[in-house]
């Protein structure tokens, strides 16, 4: 059992607080939250990085049509059972955690653990797994992997399980971005959404500077985290202009975020603020 002592470290997870949450909740400790997710996604990639695309784990009909999975391919079988096998122990007891199959998913068999809630539930089901689901599969998966096959199917899918579950955590975790910053400042947004005014929510949620910061932090996470170390001083594994090779492209992983990462976050941030007042 966790014990009941204050949480003094910000950057951990707000389902991991045990004081008031109403108190701890601040816009700064939802940035550290997901300062340190961006640590999970980085070495989700690089971990997924060691396959190549193996696209036969992708392919619909690569497991004929059986019963129970007819039409599914490897990834989204693999997927939807490692969701209705967590949600029976208890995974999505967690209101930050959003699965990508929620119709399919089996009663917990765990107690119920008494998580924060922090949400306003009229807009607690805010939910964009589809978008990211698309995204990973059709759009980031061939940036970063070698179009090639090496079998390796269900590692493939486990590497891409883990991927989509930060990836998910990451973006939906806008919902308490934007419970912040309505709490900060009901005053600015409650206008705007009962003129259910999209535009100008998403232009009081936004923060260029921090948005250019989280992009150039992340390339350099994927230059930090995805360098071979060496025990010699010398790096072995460099290019023709002896720039260390790294296992992800760094500039691949700020395009993830400028491109999908933080523009879907801001989708979530706006659809919660929309219900916020119901
Ligand atoms: C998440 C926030 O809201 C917006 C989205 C950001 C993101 O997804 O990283 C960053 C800044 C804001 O434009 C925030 O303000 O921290």
């Amino acid at each position: 059992m966790a014990s009941q002592i204050p949480n003094k470290n910000s950057s951990r997870p707000l389902s991991e607080t045990f004081d008031d949450p109403l108190k701890t909740l601040s816009l700064e400790s939802v940035r550290d939250n997901l300062v340190r997710i961006e640590d999970s996604i980085v070495f989700a990639l690089i971990e997924r990085s060691r396959f190549p695309l193996n696209s036969q784990a992708y392919d619909t009909s690569y497991l004929g049509n059986h019963k129970g999975h007819g039409g599914r391919s490897i990834a989204e079988f693999f997927v939807r059972e490692t969701e209705v096998f967590e949600a029976k122990l208890g995974r999505y007891q967690n209101p930050e955690e959003v699965p990508f199959f929620a119709d399919d998913l089996a009663f917990p068999i765990v107690p119920p653990y008494n998580y924060p809630q922090v949400l306003y539930p009229a807009a607690a089901s805010v939910n964009v797994s589809k978008d990211i689901w698309d995204m990973y599969f059709k759009d980031l998966l061939p940036l970063f992997t070698s179009e090639s096959d090496d079998g390796n199917y269900v590692s493939a899918a486990a590497a891409d399980l883990v991927c989509l579950q930060a990836l998910s955590r990451r973006i939906h975790y806008g919902r308490y971005v934007a419970e912040v910053k309505f709490r900060d400042a009901p005053q600015d947004y409650t206008p705007a959404i009962r003129a259910k005014d999209r535009d100008t929510l998403m232009k009081l949620l936004t923060f260029e500077t921090v948005e250019e910061m989280v992009k150039r932090r992340v390339e350099k996470k994927a230059k930090v985290f995805g360098q071979d170390v060496t025990l010699d001083d010398k790096n072995n594994n460099t290019d023709p202009e002896g720039e260390p090779k790294y296992k992800v492209n760094p500039s691949v992983v700020a395009h993830l975020y400028s491109k999908w990462v933080m523009p879907l976050t801001k989708v979530v941030e706006v659809e919660y603020l929309l219900r916020r007042l119901d």
